[in-house]
């Protein structure tokens, strides 16, 4: 999994949990990041990281899309947070009535150099409110998931693990993973020598 954040590292690793036959290495590889759609983003980020460390590779992108405005910041929301924080991102929303939002969560994953990139997604709705809650993860206290009185930043992790966009994304590749393991007789693991998911030899399906 290649990521910069320890945050999103700490998620993934309690959604996936500790009893799935897939071992998940952290690479915090330096990448730059392509502009535009956040399944471009992706599926670019996705493709520097293979090609660099050559084994199978999951990397994430994460947006956070005010419906008033159309879907932005999207993919930028890393920069407006660092420049205009949590009072700056409310204000963006100051001449609108519609203060609805989603967390937009894009994993891709391949497993080598010259193999398909593969995209799951997963869409998490809300509200953008004022700051609340502990502020331990980026955007996390100005989210407010729909149907919830908590923000992501107040609520118990295990509870945002399980409903959030992160979670949804993670479902999708678990699924593809399950049904490959199942499909695939052999054993295609190769080896120790830094790859991201490794499989051992006996490849019971991957718990929820
Ligand atoms: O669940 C989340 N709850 C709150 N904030 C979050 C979440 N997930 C990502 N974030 C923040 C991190 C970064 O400010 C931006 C996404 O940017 P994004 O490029 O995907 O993340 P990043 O550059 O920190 O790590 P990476 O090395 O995996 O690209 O939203
Ligand atoms: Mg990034």
């Amino acid at each position: 999994f290649v990521t910069g954040n320890p945050r999103k590292l700490e998620e993934v690793v309690a959604i996936i949990g500790e009893n799935t036959p897939w071992k998940l290495i952290s690479n915090d590889v330096d990448l730059p990041e392509l502009q535009g759609e956040p399944d471009d983003i992706a599926r670019d980020k996705c493709q520097m990281a293979v090609e660099k460390i050559k084994s199978p590779v999951i990397v994430e992108d994460t947006c956070l899309c005010y419906n008033a405005l159309k879907g932005l910041p999207g993919p930028y929301i890393k920069w407006f947070l660092q420049k205009l924080g949590h009072k700056g991102l409310n204000q963006l929303l100051c001449g609108y009535d519609d203060k609805t939002a989603y967390a937009l969560c894009t994993i891709a994953y391949c497993e080598g150099p010259g193999k398909d990139v593969k995209l799951f997604r997963g869409k998490t709705d809300g509200t953008i409110v004022e700051a609340r809650g502990p502020h331990k993860f980026g955007w996390d206290p100005i989210f407010q998931p729909a149907g919830f009185s908590e923000t992501y930043a107040e609520m118990e992790t295990s509870l945002k693990n399980s409903i959030s966009h992160r979670r949804k994304a993670l479902n999708g590749l678990k699924d593809f993973l399950d049904t490959r393991t199942m499909k695939d007789g052999e054993n295609t693991s190769n080896g120790s020598d830094g790859t991201d998911l490794q499989q051992p030899e006996k490849r019971p399906r991957l718990n929820e």
